[in-house]
């Protein structure tokens, strides 16, 4: 039978057809989105991306109804109790992702294969995550830790799954697109999700910030990427930039954000502290440090991986700089006093 006009089926369709129309702002609100889209965010999301605005299921013998129904598994493995780690995130990250790879200077650099691989690897990057972190679960001795020995945990775990819905026959949407397509394309999903790892955060970034020099010195300017080493950073650069974006984002849409990462950092640190093992950071809900956190992860990790973006996609990517200094002014502005010691 014919799919419904989003992938899923929609009380409103003109709202919803208003917000599809907003598909590639930067401050697209996803929390409007996931109502709209009767809680099916990641569903909708990538219907409308990969078939609606971009065609590439039909580029790669997709058959949409498999995609369909393997993209509601992959929603359904998200966990809708984590406040920050559920579908909506995942959608987010792809939205992101799909704004940013519209830009002209990156859209002429990557083929169609590389874009789905990205696009598809913000789509699963977080699935099944249990809203707990890597050092959580090597502490605990969680049985994915043990599968994974401590390395990478959660990003290897979340592509595995991913993988191996796609075994299933009734799920396998990739069995049109010819075997090395295929191969390459699974190639391009693992190194992008292991990439959103940030213990790899800084080499990625040096790693980044290399290749943009010496390929605009190489190209007066221009972005060339030769290798598949060099397109993978980039692709990288992207997806990782797109899945710590929150602090670039409208000020309203930012705060959200803030207050579900840090319900779950902090649902963590409850378990920690009935498990008597010391708590993780920003995670004990008795010492609250939310501004003064979300300036140090804007001035350590958010702001320079964004600035080196900024550089490659020149000249976009200027309003999402914008914004964050303004996102950071607002919390700076907030952080507590801190009790002024008695030298007395
Ligand atoms: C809006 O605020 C935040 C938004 C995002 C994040 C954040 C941290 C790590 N990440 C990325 C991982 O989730 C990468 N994942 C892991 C699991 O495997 C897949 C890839 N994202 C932290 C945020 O704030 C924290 C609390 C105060 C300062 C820091
Ligand atoms: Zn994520």
């Amino acid at each position: 039978g014919n799919l419904p006009k989003f992938g899923v089926e929609v009380e409103d369709e003109d709202a919803m057809s208003l917000m599809v129309s907003q598909i590639n702002t930067w401050n697209f609100d996803l929390f409007k989105f996931a109502v709209i889209s009767k809680d099916h965010p990641l569903v909708s999301m990538a219907y409308v991306i990969l078939q609606s605005e971009r065609n590439l299921l039909r580029s790669y013998n997709v058959d949409p109804p498999t995609f369909i129904k393997y993209m509601f598994v992959i929603e359904a493995n998200y966990h809708k109790t984590n406040p920050y780690h559920n579908a909506t995130h995942g959608a987010d990250v792809m939205q992101s992702c799909h704004v940013l790879l519209g830009y002209s200077v990156v859209e002429q650099v990557f083929t169609d294969l590389e874009v789905f691989a990205a696009l598809f690897a913000s789509a699963i990057h977080d699935v099944d995550h249990p809203g707990l972190s890597n050092q959580f679960l090597s502490n605990t001795s969680n049985e994915l830790a043990i599968l994974y020995n401590d390395h990478a945990v959660l990003e290897n775990h979340h592509l595995a799954t991913a993988f191996k819905f796609l075994q299933e026959d009734e799920l396998n949407w990739a069995s049109g697109m010819d075997d090395k397509q295929r191969q390459l394309f699974r190639k391009m999903v693992i190194d992008l999700v292991l990439a959103t790892d940030m213990s790899k955060h800084l080499s990625l970034l040096a790693d980044i910030k290399t290749t943009v020099e010496s390929s605009k010195v190489a190209h007066n300017g221009k972005l060339v990427l030769e290798s598949y080493n060099e397109r993978m950073l980039v692709l990288q650069g992207i997806v990782h930039s797109c899945d710590i974006s929150s602090a670039t984002k409208a000020l309203p849409i930012y705060k959200a954000w803030t207050e579900r990462i840090i319900e779950e950092f902090y649902q963590q640190g409850d378990r920690e502290r009935d498990l008597g093992l010391n708590l993780s950071p920003m995670c004990d809900r008795q010492n609250p440090s939310i501004e003064k956190s979300q300036v140090g992860f804007i001035d350590f990790i958010v702001l320079p991986l964004w600035e080196t973006l900024g550089e490659l996609m020149f000249p976009y990517c200027q309003e999402m700089l914008s914004q964050l200094n303004e996102n950071r002014m607002y919390y700076f502005s907030r952080i507590p006093e801190s009790p002024r010691c008695s030298i007395t």
